[in-house]
């Protein structure tokens, strides 16, 4: 199966998490009026109720390449995982919607580059996937003593195409 790769916009990701990115007016003017606050843009969930807490990790990922061969998506059922890139080159994300317990119809999008992205606590997705070097990422995702961890390897593996 093939699958083309989406610009990503914050309704058609919605469903699945949120947008990080500085577009339209800000929320507020700050640092006297020299810096836009777009505030509060992210769903965040580090499962308090099972001893989660947030952290910030730094992640240094391989680059990969468009055609991209999935045939794995994971999901964190504890918390949310938010990827903020630390470079301005686009990033490849898939998510997938739950289909009773399993990943449904995957769907792929392209960062423009000045965009980051927060997965919402038991989102479907591919692992974090960088398209040049260095993969570069800020993560802030739960941090406790369980996995927090379902991976599904897929019996019929997809591809991302442009
Ligand atoms: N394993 C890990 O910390 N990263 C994955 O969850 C990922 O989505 O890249
Ligand atoms: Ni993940």
């Amino acid at each position: 199966m093939q699958i083309h790769a989406e610009p990503l916009t914050p309704e058609a990701f919605a469903r699945f998490g949120d947008v990080l990115e500085a577009t339209g007016e800000p929320d507020k003017l700050i640092n006297a009026g020299l810096c836009g606050r777009f505030h509060d843009r992210a769903r965040l969930d580090f499962g308090a109720d099972s001893g989660g807490r947030p952290g910030i990790s730094v992640f240094k990922a391989v680059p990969r390449a468009l055609p991209y061969r999935c045939d794995l998506l994971e999901r964190h059922p504890e918390g949310s995982q938010a990827f903020i890139p630390m470079t301005a080159d686009p990033f490849l994300v898939i998510v997938a919607p739950d289909a009773g317990g399993q990943p449904g119809t995957p769907r792929a999008f392209l960062t423009n580059g000045a965009q980051g992205i927060n997965l919402h606590r038991g989102t479907w997705h591919g692992v974090l996937t960088p398209l040049a070097e260095p993969g570069l990422f800020a993560v802030i995702d739960r941090i406790g003593t369980t996995p927090n961890l379902e991976e599904v390897h897929l019996p019929t593996p997809f591809t991302v195409i442009t």
